[in-house]
């Protein structure tokens, strides 16, 4: 599956409710076993949530959008197929929560690349899913003090952090993803679904049990008047940055 929306393919809902139904295809189709995400937009996977989902906005829509996030999260990470994130360009937040998703992560080393959960910088939290989907790629120390610093990692660091797999020239990414992909693909799926499922039910089931009351924790934090002015605050920023 190709991201291509330019200019940093942000998730915006138009993007996720696509995402998710592409996603809902391929896991019901008998014939696929595994797919591999990448961007065809050049230097970037996914810059993320689209800021401006979560900006000036009523109520109901921030809800319908945080639910919508919210099941792209359920459907991937819960996915029966084998899922390789190939990252082949920047991927702070949401964007990295797709990678943290997957079964493994091959990342581009490109040293202009970066990877992480950067949402203490914009000012606002990441929400105990997103915390519990790191935690449990890189371990409770390194994910503790990445998150708190909303650090965006280089690709080496990254690497050296666990937070990717493998690192990989660019013009050998798709070969190393599929080379990937076959060695996955070699176990019967039922042994290594049943092992996945074990591995990550006790993280899905405490969202599905609160799920609601996290569309409201997310409603009343994104409303917040100091929360829309870091948000506005953050666009500014990016937009002045071009200039
Ligand atoms: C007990 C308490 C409980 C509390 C519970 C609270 C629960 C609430 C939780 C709330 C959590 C919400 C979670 C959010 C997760 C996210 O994903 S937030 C998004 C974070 N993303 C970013 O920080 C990335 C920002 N973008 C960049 O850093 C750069 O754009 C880039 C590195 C991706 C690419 O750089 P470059 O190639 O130089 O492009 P730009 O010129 O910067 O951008 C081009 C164009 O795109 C716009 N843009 C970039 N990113 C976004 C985005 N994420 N959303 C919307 N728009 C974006 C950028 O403004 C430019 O627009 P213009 O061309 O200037 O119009």
């Amino acid at each position: 599956m190709k991201f291509k929306s330019p200019p940093v393919n942000s998730l915006s809902l138009d993007f996720i409710t696509e995402f998710c139904i592409g996603l809902e295809k391929l896991e019901n189709n008998r014939e696929c076993r595994g797919v591999i995400f990448t961007s065809a937009v050049p230097n970037i996977f996914s810059s993320g949530l689209d800021i401006t989902e979560m900006c000036g906005k009523s109520m109901e829509h921030y809800a319908e959008f945080w639910r919508a996030v919210q099941e792209m999260w359920l459907r991937l990470y819960g996915s029966n197929m084998v899922t390789v994130a190939a990252v082949n360009g920047s991927s702070p937040a949401g964007g990295c929560l797709i990678a943290l998703t997957c079964d493994y992560r091959i990342m581009v080393e490109n040293p202009k690349f970066v990877i992480g959960l950067n949402e203490a910088q914009l000012g606002i939290v990441a929400p105990f899913w997103f915390k519990d989907t790191f935690v449990n790629t890189v371990g409770h120390r390194v994910a503790e003090r990445s998150l708190q610093l909303g650090s965006l990692h280089s690709a080496s660091e990254a690497h050296r952090l666990g937070l990717v797999d493998e690192l990989v020239p660019e013009v050998k990414l798709q070969e190393k993803a599929a080379a990937v992909m076959a060695q996955w693909l070699a176990l019967p799926d039922h042994a290594r679904q049943l092992t996945k499922s074990m591995m990550r039910k006790a993280v899905l089931d405490r969202l599905v049990a609160h799920r609601e009351e996290d569309v409201q924790n997310f409603v009343n934090f994104i409303s917040k008047e100091s929360i829309q002015k870091s948000l506005r605050m953050y666009m500014e920023m990016l937009k002045k940055k071009k200039r």
